[in-house]
């Protein structure tokens, strides 16, 4: 549930608009080594240089597991509102309506969820609270295990390592050697990956008006995978600034180009600028995995992308500190021009 201070409803109201629909690259991820590999290869880093963003399909993850996940978040989501603020936590747990620590707002509740490695959610995402589950709400969660977090675990792990082979493509296609030149960021043992899984209730009656379900923004990280319920409302916004509408694709993956990758690719590729617009009398569950690389990674331009005597466009940087600059400010800040060289 959402529920909105008095005011808050007209700052987060939108004026009724029907955005063009965005083509979205699909690639393969398994597509057969050689010719068909290549290709796939090759189409992934014109997606993440035209548009900074497309979607996976052969991606291996069991599409049971998904609507299972999805099915048992949703449970969650419908639990009494004084269950669910039972596991918020700042920033890891449940949130309601606020996004960030400055102010943005959003018809809007979430989980937010600390990965390890292995895909398991860490006790430290549950440091001081535990996530209740509709059917053992009233037992202890040792009795009764929590089969929305084995789902969410066995889902992360899954996705982590379709998110690892995506970067694995990415470097055949750029070129760039290791194999794992990306990937290892993602799955090092150190790796800051987290989990958000996202529910847009169905908007009230506003008069044709629309709402902000998450304002727009790029992700900081490397990448970020994200799969919804086959609801509308994701929005991406294009180079020229004009903003299209995803459509929905339950059987596959989108992918967003993140903060971290534009720098490693020394701008080559840049993060896609997206929000979520409400729209629909359906409500809309997501569920995103942002690949994030270990806190004391030093973040610049891998020296295979900045060719004979290139310039880099961005000065080193921890992940760290990267990510206590997105702490600050609000959702829609631009904040690598403060990294620039
Ligand atoms: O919920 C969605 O579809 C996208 C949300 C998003 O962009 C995010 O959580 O970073
Ligand atoms: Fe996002």
């Amino acid at each position: 549930m959402v529920v909105l201070a008095k005011g808050e409803l007209e700052q987060i109201a939108l004026p009724a608009a029907q955005p063009p629909l965005a083509h979205v690259r699909a690639i393969d991820l398994s597509a057969a080594p050689g010719p068909g590999r290549d290709a796939a290869a090759r189409a992934l880093v014109s997606a993440c240089e035209e548009q900074g963003f497309f979607k996976v399909t052969g991606h291996g993850v069991p599409l049971e597991l998904v609507r299972a996940v999805e099915a048992a978040a949703a449970e969650f989501f419908a639990l009494p509102q004084a269950e669910k603020e039972a596991a918020a936590g700042r920033p890891l747990g449940y949130g309601s309506k606020r996004i960030g620590v400055s102010g943005d707002l959003g018809w809007i509740e979430y989980l937010l969820l600390g990965v390890t490695p292995a895909g398991a959610l860490p006790a430290a995402s549950f440091a001081s609270w535990t996530l209740p589950c509709a059917g053992a709400a009233v037992a202890s969660s040792s009795e009764h295990p929590c089969p929305l977090r084995d789902l969410l675990e066995e889902y992360a792990a899954a996705v982590r390592r379709m998110a690892c082979g995506v970067l694995e493509l990415m470097a055949e296609g750029l070129g760039i050697g290791p194999a794992d030149a990306l990937s290892r960021l993602v799955s090092d043992g150190e790796s800051d990956n987290m989990l958000r899984v996202n529910h847009y209730p169905p908007r009230p009656e506003m008069q044709g008006r629309l709402l902000t379900g998450f304002g727009e923004h790029t992700d900081p990280q490397i990448i970020s995978v994200l799969r919804s319920n086959g609801t509308s409302g994701l929005e991406i916004c294009a180079r020229d600034g004009e903003w299209t509408s995803v459509p929905p694709d339950p059987d596959a993956f989108f992918v967003n180009v993140a903060d971290a990758l534009q720098v490693l690719t020394n701008g080559r590729f840049s993060s896609v600028k997206h929000r979520v617009v409400v729209s629909s009398e359906r409500p809309r569950v997501s569920m995103i995995f942002f690949g994030g690389p270990p806190m004391g990674e030093r973040l610049a331009p891998l020296r295979q992308l900045l060719g004979d005597g290139g310039r880099s466009k961005y000065r080193e940087f921890t992940w760290k500190e990267y990510k206590s600059s997105t702490h600050k400010g609000r959702l829609a800040t631009d904040r690598l021009c403060s990294f620039e060289n």
